[in-house]
């Protein structure tokens, strides 16, 4: 059914369009990495659906401002697209999910980008984290063609926080679904071999 979501089209245009000539480290287009975040986040937020168990209002709705979230997540971080146009295009619901994957530059100046992203995956509603969880399972599955130096700065980075929000889960100030804790020991695997 959402197959024929238009806005899931029109989203999936819009991101094509303005990451077009950018490039992942392997030279495939940039465009790929948001269509495989959209693709997890189909996959995660259909087990979120599943084991919130009908307490969720409108799933269809979610499902779709969630995957058009996960496609148009670094548009505003990285190309010409702004906050109005997201606006405008999507509505209120996905503006606000991109906000909130979307990094403010000057705060991971001041914090350092691992405790920057600790703090924000800590406090940004749920399925915005369910999303921001997806794109960094997929950018550490993704790191074959990126030098060493990157491996291991961002699995650190990357342990630095999953460690930092289970500790937060312990401390009883933060509360995880088993769908985010899935995505969090998918993480974990996947950068295990660079320690
Ligand atoms: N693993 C990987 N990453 C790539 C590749 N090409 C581009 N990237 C991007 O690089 C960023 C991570 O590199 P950093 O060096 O930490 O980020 P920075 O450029 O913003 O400083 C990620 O974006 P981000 O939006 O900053 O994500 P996040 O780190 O905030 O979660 C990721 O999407 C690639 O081929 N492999």
């Amino acid at each position: 059914m959402l197959i024929e979501s238009p806005s899931l089209h029109a989203a999936l245009d819009y991101a094509i369009e303005k990451h077009e000539g950018q490039k992942r480290k392997d030279g495939s287009p940039y465009v790929n990495h948001p269509i495989r975040v959209c693709t997890n986040v189909n996959k995660f937020m259909t087990d979120f659906l599943a084991e919130a168990k009908g307490s969720i209002s409108n799933p269809d709705s979610l499902m779709e401002s969630s995957m058009i979230s996960a496609l148009l997540h670094d548009t505003i971080e990285d190309t010409d697209a702004t906050k109005d146009d997201i606006m405008r295009l999507f509505g209120k619901d996905v503006c606000s999910m991109v906000m909130d994957l979307t990094s403010d530059e000057s705060l991971i100046e001041k914090l350092g980008k691992g405790e920057y992203l600790l703090q924000k995956l800590s406090s940004m509603p749920r399925i915005s984290r369910i999303i921001k969880l997806c794109d960094r399972l997929d950018n550490v599955c993704d790191m074959a063609s990126a030098s060493d130096a990157f491996k291991t700065r961002y699995s650190t980075e990357t342990r630095f926080i999953t460690t930092g929000l289970l500790r937060r889960i312990k401390d009883k100030t933060l509360s995880l679904s088993r769908t985010e804790l899935s995505i969090i020991d998918k993480i974990e695997n996947e950068i295990k071999i660079y320690f």
